[in-house]
């Protein structure tokens, strides 16, 4: 099959169009929203937006909210009307949806993990979540998902992660010190906390990804063209934005330290592979069969898998490539396509042959795959420091199994030499090759 030659990809980002979704692939903002998240909802939704301010354990104003006492729950249940019908005369507002989809995707995972919470901090297993979301909560997030393209669940992009940062002042732009948390759970809305640090840095990482997608594109059509010289400068500013995007994402051990990470963790993760949801979850009002979704997790950032496609670092087959594949459709749909299609091109022009051919690309390209090399070796070393040392649970975020299995099997499989092996191996895949390893 031969791929158009070109992607429909944005250059101009228009910020103000609400008909699109706000998660469309640019060369400026790469994979952030087109445009800012609008941080405080329209007065037809004050009673959530009132009850996501009272929620977290930490409130803006420093106070304890519903979270710290056990009392979100009851607060569910008591004050938010379902909003259902409100939601679909604005359906045509993008922008406004994707904002309800992470809000109500908020409400979601804390009422249901209230009662993990409440065991965790008291130095218990997480035990059993609540496992039937009530309609006020279901309908809407259902209805909301749907519109926007998204899992009914929290999902990276559209909600916890790349949708949740707001500019404290709007001159200043995107530089971490002027970025702030919209929702959170623990201490999130301070902006020193760890909570917003774990997220603030994702961002700051993706801000970079911009020039990533230019210099992929370039290599891509300059290697279709054979113009080396193009090529050479699409490689460059592939690693002069892998550079960026590693140094930022070494902020992470400042701005989040590793030991409170487990305690705002709790609310992220999924509703499927999880003991705390054995039997998955019934959305009332939706379906009377339970429902299962994977949570949250970096691996639906679309940094590492762009590098992967487009350098033609191939996967190999093991247990955990069925999972890898199936975080794909927790991606927004058009990064999904544009992934999709810098796989298939790639393959198509040879991006990796054409850099073998002549020794400056070669420096270029083995540049890149350095970078690769780099982010995975210190998302090893996260994996290691946040969560193996403090966390006995078997199961990540997204439902991949982090510390139980024995992956000899594949370990031999996919390394064919130590020297390569977080180059050839996704990062799920890594820490679960170092996970029994080291
Ligand atoms: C303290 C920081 C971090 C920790 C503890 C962490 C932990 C994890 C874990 C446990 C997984 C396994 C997947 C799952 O089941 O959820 C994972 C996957 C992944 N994470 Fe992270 N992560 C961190 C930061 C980041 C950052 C900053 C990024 C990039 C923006 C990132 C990108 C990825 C990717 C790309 C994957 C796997 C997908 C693949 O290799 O194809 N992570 N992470
Ligand atoms: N899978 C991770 C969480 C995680 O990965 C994550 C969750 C939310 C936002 C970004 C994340 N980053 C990294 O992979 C975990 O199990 O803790």
């Amino acid at each position: 099959m031969s791929l158009p030659s070109t992607f429909p990809l944005l250059h101009d980002i228009r910020p103000d169009d609400i008909s699109m979704s706000p998660f469309i692939v640019s060369t400026t903002r790469g994979f952030l929203p087109r445009g800012d998240p609008i941080t405080k909802l329209p007065d037809a939704f004050s009673a959530l937006e009132n009850l996501l301010q009272r929620m977290p354990i930490k409130k803006l104003d420093g106070e304890p909210g519903l979270l710290a006492n056990g009392k979100f729950g009851d607060a569910v249940l008591a004050d938010l009307p379902d909003l259902t019908d409100v939601i679909l005369k604005h359906a045509y507002d993008m922008v406004l949806i994707t904002a309800l989809y992470r809000d109500y995707s908020f409400l979601a995972s804390a009422y249901l993990l209230e009662p993990c919470h409440e065991r965790h901090v008291k130095g218990e297993e997480y035990g059993l979540a609540r496992d039937r979301l009530p309609k006020n909560i279901a309908v809407p997030l259902n209805t909301v998902s749907k519109i926007a393209g998204f899992k009914p669940w929290m999902e990276y992009a559209g909600s916890y992660a790349l949708y949740n940062y707001r500019l404290e002042d709007e001159k200043l732009g995107l530089e971490y010190d002027n970025t702030r948390l919209i929702r959170a759970f623990e201490h999130g809305l301070d902006p020193s906390s760890s909570e917003a640090g774990f997220v603030l840095v994702h961002v700051a990482m993706v801000r970079h990804s911009g020039e990533l997608v230019d210099g992929s594109l370039q290599v891509i059509q300059s290697c279709a063209d054979g113009n080396r010289d193009n090529f050479n400068a699409g490689l460059a500013k592939v690693v002069s934005a892998m550079t960026k995007i590693n140094k930022t994402m070494n902020l992470m051990w400042n701005k989040s330290k590793p030991g409170d990470y487990n305690s705002f963790r709790t609310f992220i993760f999924g509703i499927a592979k999880q003991s705390m949801f054995p039997n998955g979850v019934i959305y009332e009002g939706v379906s009377p069969e339970p429902q299962f979704f994977r949570g949250e997790s970096g691996a639906n950032d679309s940094i590492i898998p762009l590098c992967d496609n487009l350098l033609e670092i191939t996967m190999p087959n093991t247990p955990l490539t069925e999972i890898l594949q199936d975080f794909r459709s927790y991606r927004p749909g058009n990064h999904r396509e544009f992934l999709e299609w810098i796989h298939y091109r790639a393959q198509e022009v040879g991006t990796k042959t054409f850099a073998l051919q002549d020794a400056n690309s070669a420096k270029w390209y083995l540049q890149a795959l350095d970078q690769v090399r780099d982010f995975r070796w210190r998302h090893w070393t996260f994996t290691r420091e946040y969560i193996l040392k403090h966390s006995k649970h078997k199961t990540a975020t997204g439902g991949s199994p982090i510390v139980t299995v024995s992956y000899s099997t594949c370990t031999s499989l996919l390394l064919g030499g130590k020297r390569n092996k977080h180059l050839l191996c996704t990062s799920a895949v890594t820490l679960e090759l170092l996970g029994s390893e080291v």
